[in-house]
């Protein structure tokens, strides 16, 4: 090969490396960039040991021992994840129902703004997000509302990726903190409304998150949670269920996935009327796992991005695990969907009676 062609060939497959990272760049429109992909606060050289260690804790979700554990775990997750989730999905880390006829983000923000909308609050009210990610529903709940919107998530590096976003947004008020559910930094009957989208399923026990949720807010007051339960149809002696169910444990940091009759049940236990529960995932309405079935291609886009990156120090070690582990959670959690043992989208709207049993 003469010099002319071997600088042509390297300069066609340095070309071609950089419009796959960088033009085909982020998975989700406007994401992140794969060049950026970290491990959040963990630093780059500990990643690899800090994923060995969330796998060895959450490999059996159903034998986890020591409780106490689960919410540092559940931030070293959301260090490992944080930014493929952004990268690949996008700033709110949930999932919609699909809506014929609308993108993806559109159906994200309808399922949002109809969060708040059930809690009725009015602008300038303070409300709460408890579990908050990057903040993704909370600026549009925030835009939709016009209420003042005050988010809680338990992982540092979310924080700074929210407060980031949030400056870009500078025509409404917010504020994240770092601060776990279980002891927030907020006086008694402080908020005219709290909501929380797929966030309460990290905690052990779901009725100290609603007790303390229903601490800090105003008597009168609505609370609105989409869940993530095993439905109707979960059977405990089906081996296949009980598979499933494990892998989006294990995936998705969850200590044990709730039933969805033990929601209504807990809310009352500390104290809630319960208003309204629905399974949102039911039809009508569209499948909510078309978003994760549809990108195959996409999948493996994002895989040969991440081993490249990998490979060559720009992604720290650990990140091709942590991205495979997704791509294996996303596919039990779309059998999840299909045979419709699992939603993640259980709703219940409860309200803070005016006059509580203590007065
Ligand atoms: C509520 C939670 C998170 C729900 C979802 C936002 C995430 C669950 C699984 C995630 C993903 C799976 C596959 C990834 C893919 C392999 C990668 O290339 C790009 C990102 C994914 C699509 C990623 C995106 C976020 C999820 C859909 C839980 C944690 C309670
Ligand atoms: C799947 S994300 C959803 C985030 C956000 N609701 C959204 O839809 O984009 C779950 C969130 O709950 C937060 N979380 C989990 N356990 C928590 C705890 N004990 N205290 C505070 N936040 C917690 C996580 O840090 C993360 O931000």
């Amino acid at each position: 090969m003469d010099s002319v062609t071997l600088y042509c060939t390297a300069a066609l497959v340095a070309g071609g490396i950089y419009w796959f990272v960088c033009v085909l760049g982020p998975a989700e429109r406007k994401g992140k960039r794969a060049l950026d992909l970290s491990g959040g606060s963990i630093s780059a050289e500990n990643v690899k040991d800090n994923y060995n260690q969330y796998w060895s804790f959450f490999r059996k979700p159903k034998e986890i021992e020591t409780a106490e554990k689960v919410p540092d775990f559940v931030d070293t997750f959301y260090n490992l994840v944080t930014d493929i989730y952004e990268w690949g999905w996008g700033q709110s880390f949930h999932f919609s129902p699909s809506i014929p006829g609308k993108s993806d983000k559109d159906a994200t923000r309808i399922h949002e703004e109809m969060a708040v909308d059930l809690i009725k609050v009015k602008p300038g009210q303070k409300i709460l997000d408890a579990g908050c990610g990057v903040g993704g529903p909370m600026r549009a709940i925030a835009a939709h509302s016009k209420a003042h919107v005050t988010g809680i998530t338990i992982n540092d590096y979310q924080v700074k990726r929210a407060k980031l976003h949030n400056k870009k947004r500078a025509w409404t008020i917010y504020a994240t903190s770092f601060a776990v559910i279980l002891q927030m930094p907020f006086d008694d009957n402080s908020f005219d409304g709290a909501y929380s989208i797929e966030a309460t399923c990290h905690a052990p026990k779901l009725e100290e998150v609603y007790a303390e949720i229903y601490r800090v807010m105003k008597p009168g007051s609505l609370y609105v949670s989409y869940e993530w339960v095993t439905t109707d149809k979960y059977r405990d002696d089906d081996e296949e269920h009980r598979e499933v169910i494990q892998g989006i444990e294990r995936g998705d940091a969850l200590p044990g996935m709730r039933k969805y009759s033990d929601i209504a049940a807990t809310a009352r236990k500390v104290g809630f009327e319960v208003v309204q529960e629905k399974d949102l995932a039911k039809p009508p309405a569209k499948p909510w796992w078309n978003r994760l079935k549809m990108g195959r291609v996409a999948y493996w886009r994002n895989h040969v991005v991440v081993v490249v990156l990998s490979a060559v120090g720009i992604a720290p070690k650990g990140t091709v695990d942590v991205h495979e582990m997704l791509f294996k959670t996303a596919d039990y959690l779309s059998r999840g969907g299909e045979t419709g043992i699992f939603s993640p989208m259980h709703m219940i709207l409860c309200r803070k009676p005016e006059k509580t049993s203590s007065e």
